[in-house]
């Protein structure tokens, strides 16, 4: 019987040539990601079982200062020092200290992960790195623990559903519209422990980056993971960047899908989501005019480079609306580094933007732009739930980079086609 490519990349890693969905497997693990927020719980799991001095494979683990960086009160600050006296222990781990970025901005980036790589990550975005064709997932705080004592987990095999995606994007229309319309269309609960498979003549059009956003919001409609199939774009991507040998997996032609689906995108314009879920989501057409108190652009959902690109381009030579704040966060150093380079960051300080320091700065209210009772923040981060980003009755939309810069200047919601300059993508 044909194999999904994530039965494939499971198979290989179980030392089997064929897996089926619902049959438990032992896995070898290539990357084992944790941060400030999940490690520590992983920590004091092995100190428990008095495994502290047992970890397998040090170097397959990688942790990221990323959530409450720089920490914003004892206890998070705490979480911090825990992370980095265990990292201590072994010269092996890899730790992207305070300020270097978000580890599903940085991993993909600096070529750590590729196509055939198994991943877990105490982080339940882990599931970015389907994008360059690895089977990626998050797990809890526990299995990781037990991960990094023997350098492998355990997975009950999963239903793979497909999307395959047809017609030409309009301007405007990006990764991020594409997913959140995947997640309308699906509900939060559409592909709960299942895999997404992303394929179709019309991915061609969408940049590696966007693709990371596709697959990281995977999670957002309860899927296992979201792969997005080893094409062209995979190719260009990885070559030249991966540290480690990547094997593309490709799904047989005779594969079994628990759905396929087939989505014209032609005529899609950029996607909204309303409070307080990433599936309560609109186009944008029917929210343009509603005001907001902050516009949120950072996370490893749209904080790359190409997404300060986008809103550099509405931003440049305005000023942002003075009802709001806006805040720009860059997921990574060398994101930073080159928006400087380009003279983003100061597109955004001219025109009145609060720029952080990469980290996932204001997306889950770890370390910054805490919102007030009542308050409406468009953000381009991938959830939007009760009290993510502060006070439970503020409210949380989330749109693409383009939608955010063009509210962040109008003061409401904005169709960007409206205060562009040029269309950016
Ligand atoms: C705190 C962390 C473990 C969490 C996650 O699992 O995703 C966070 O990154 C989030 O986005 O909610
Ligand atoms: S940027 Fe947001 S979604 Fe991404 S890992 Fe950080 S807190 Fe989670």
């Amino acid at each position: 019987m044909g194999q999904t490519i994530a039965e494939k990349i499971l198979a290989a890693h179980a030392g089997k040539t064929g897996v089926v969905p619902g049959e438990m497997v032992d896995v070898e693990l290539d990357l084992i990601v944790g941060n400030d927020a999940s490690t520590p719980i992983a920590v004091k799991q092995i100190e428990t079982y008095g495994l502290l001095d047992k970890v397998a494979h040090p170097s397959k683990i990688y942790l990221a200062l990323s959530h409450y960086s720089p920490a914003k009160d004892i206890n998070t600050a705490s979480h911090i020092q825990l992370t980095k006296r265990f990292a201590d222990r072994y010269p092996e781990v890899t730790v992207f200290p305070e300020g270097y970025g978000i580890e599903h901005v940085i991993i993909p980036e600096e070529g750590l992960v590729g196509a055939g790589d198994l991943v877990i990550g105490a982080d339940s975005h882990t599931c970015t790195y389907g994008a360059v064709g690895a089977f990626a997932t998050g797990v809890g705080s526990t299995d990781m623990a037990a991960a990094m004592v023997t350098g492998k987990t355990w997975m009950k095999v999963p239903e793979t559903q497909k999307f395959v995606y047809t017609g030409k994007k309009r301007p405007f229309f990006t990764g991020k519209d594409l997913v959140l319309y995947l997640i309308r269309q699906l509900g939060v609960d559409g592909v709960t422990y299942q895999v997404m498979e992303h394929a179709g003549e019309a991915l061609l059009d969408f940049t590696m980056e966007e693709r990371l956003t596709i697959a990281n919001m995977a999670i957002e409609a309860g899927g296992k993971t979201g792969i997005v199939s080893y094409d062209e774009v995979t190719e260009r991507y990885l070559a030249g960047r991966a540290k480690r040998a990547y094997r593309p997996t490709f799904a047989d032609a005779d594969a079994m899908y628990a759905a396929v689906y087939e989505w014209d995108i032609s005529d899609l314009e950029p996607q909204v989501a309303k409070p307080n879920l990433p599936s309560n989501t609109v186009d944008v057409s029917s929210v343009e005019g509603l005001s907001m108190d902050q516009v949120y652009i950072g996370s490893c959902t749209n904080g790359r480079i190409s997404d300060l690109r986008a809103a550099a381009a509405i931003m440049k030579g305005r000023k942002v609306n003075s009802n709001l704040r806006t805040i720009v966060v860059p997921g990574s150093k060398a994101v930073y580094q080159q928006a400087l380079r380009e003279g983003l960051i100061d597109i955004f300080l001219e025109a009145g933007a609060l720029v952080g320091p990469p980290s996932c700065g204001a997306c889950f209210g770890g370390s910054m732009g805490i919102l007030a009772p009542g308050d409406r923040c468009l953000s381009t981060t991938n959830r939007n739930f009760t009290g993510r980003m502060g006070a439970a009755t503020a409210e949380v939309y989330l749109s693409n980079p383009s939608v955010a810069a063009a509210t962040a200047v109008t003061g409401k919601i904005t169709h960007p086609a409206e205060v562009a300059h040029e269309p950016v993508l």
